[in-house]
C-alpha cells in the first residue's frame, strides 16, 4: 500500500504545515502537523477543556463506532520550545492520504499549552520519530509509520515541504516526479529516537564550502534551522545591520537587507537554501526589522534541521534496517 497527502502551511510564514487525516468511523477529519521530531500522535478532542480550544477541529471518540479506550494509559509531552500537552489514549482507525491503520493509538488531549491553543489551524501532531520516544505509559505505543510499515510497498515516507506553498507527504513510495537526479543517503543514528544524522558541511552565499561534520536532527515539526553559533555568526556577518538580539531571542536584521544563501552538504551533495527562506518574518506586522530563519542552536543541546532547511530539498525518511535519510534536489 501507499499514501499521499498535502502539507499545507498554516500561515503566511510557514510556521508549521498541516496534513488532512481521518480518525474513526464515520471518519472525522483533522488537520495534523506531521512531526519527525517527536513520536506521539495526539489530537484536540472532546476531552480538551473548551477554554483551551480556539477554533481547532476535535476528535470525539464517543462518536466513533470503532474507538476503544486504552484503559489506564496516559501520556504527557514537553517540546523543546516549552510547549506541551497531556491526556488519555484511544485506539481507532486512522488514515493519511488513503493509507489506513486500524487501531492506531490516538492520544486525546486533556490539557494543551497556550501556544497550541493559539494555533487555531493545528488540531494536533502525528509523531514520525522512532517509537522509542513515545510517552504513553504504562505501555508505549507505535507511530503511524511503524504501524503502517508491514503494508507499505517500500519502508519509507517522504517530505516535500514548500516555501509559501502546499507540498506533500508520501508513504510507501518515492515519487520520481518530485526531485531531479539521485537521492543522496546518509546514515541515521536512531538513538534516542530522532532522525539524527550529519551534514557534511556548509557554505555562506558564494563562499567556500566548509567541510565539517554537523550532527543534528531532521525535524519537520520545527520551523527554523538551528546550527552552531560559529556558523550562524559567520552567516550574519554578511548581513548589513544584523544583530543577535536578547530582546527578540535571536538574530534580527533590517527587512531590506540583502541576505546570502546558505548551502548545506549531505555527503557529497549540496543543497542551497534561498535567501528568501532565511528572511523569515517581520518581528511585528508593521516593523521593518526581520527575524532570521537561521538561528543558533546553543542552549538547545542539539542542532535542528527544521523546515527552513527541509523545504530546500526532497527528503526520504527510510525505515530500512539500518535506517537512513536521503535528500534530493527539487
Ligand atoms: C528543541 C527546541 N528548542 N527550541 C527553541 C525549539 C523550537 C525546539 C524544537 C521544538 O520544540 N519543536 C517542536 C515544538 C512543538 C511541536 C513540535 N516540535
Amino acid at each position: 500500500d501507499t499514501g499521499s497527502a498535502a502539507a499545507v502551511p498554516i500561515n503566511e510564514v510557514d510556521i508549521a504545515y498541516v496534513t488532512p487525516v481521518t480518525v474513526g468511523t464515520p471518519p472525522q477529519t483533522l488537520m495534523l502537523d506531521l512531526d519527525t521530531g517527536s513520536s506521539d500522535l495526539w489530537v484536540f478532542s472532546s476531552l480538551t477543556p473548551s477554554s483551551q480550544v480556539r477554533g481547532q477541529e476535535i476528535y470525539s471518540p464517543a462518536k466513533s463506532s470503532t474507538s476503544k479506550l486504552l484503559s489506564g494509559h496516559t501520556w504527557s509531552i514537553r517540546y523543546g520550545d516549552g510547549s506541551g500537552s497531556r491526556g488519555t489514549v484511544y485506539t481507532d482507525n486512522f488514515t493519511i492520504g488513503g493509507l489506513e491503520v486500524e487501531s492506531q493509538a490516538v492520544q486525546t488531549a486533556q490539557e494543551v499549552s497556550s501556544s497550541f491553543t493559539q494555533e487555531q489551524s493545528l488540531d494536533g501532531l502525528v509523531g514520525l520519530g522512532f517509537s522509542t520516544l513515545n510517552t504513553v505509559r504504562p505501555s508505549s505505543q507505535l507511530t503511524f509509520f511503524d504501524n503502517a510499515r508491514p503494508k507499505l510497498d517500500e519502508e519509507v515516507f517522504t517530505a516535500d515541504l514548500k516555501y509559501h506553498a502546499t507540498g506533500s507527504y508520501d508513504f510507501g513510495f518515492i515519487d520520481r516526479a518530485k526531485y531531479t537526479g539521485n537521492i543522496t543517503y546518509t546514515p541515521v543514528q536512531q538513538s534516542p529516537g530522532y532522525w539524527t544524522h550529519s551534514l557534511s558541511g556548509y557554505a555562506v552565499g558564494s563562499g567556500a564550502f566548509q567541510s565539517t561534520q554537523i550532527q543534528g536532527i531532521s525535524d519537520t515539526g520545527t520551523t527554523l534551522l538551528y546550527l552552531p553559533t560559529a556558523i550562524v555568526t559567520a552567516y550574519y556577518r554578511q548581513v548589513q545591520g544584523a544583530q543577535n538580539s536578547q530582546y527578540y531571542g535571536g538574530y534580527v536584521f533590517p527587512c531590506s537587507s540583502t541576505l546570502p544563501t546558505f548551502t548545506f552538504g549531505i555527503e557529497g551533495a549540496r543543497f542551497t537554501i534561498p535567501a528568501s527562506y532565511i528572511n523569515y518574518t517581520r518581528i511585528s506586522p508593521t516593523s521593518s526589522t526581520c527575524y532570521g530563519g537561521l538561528q543558533s542552536s546553543s542552549g538547545l543541546g542539539i542542532n535542528i534541521f527544521g523546515d527552513v532547511a527541509l523545504k530546500a530539498a526532497f527528503v526520504v525518511f527510510s525505515g530500512t534496517n539500518p535506517p537512513r535519510i536521503g535528500f534530493g534536489t527539487k
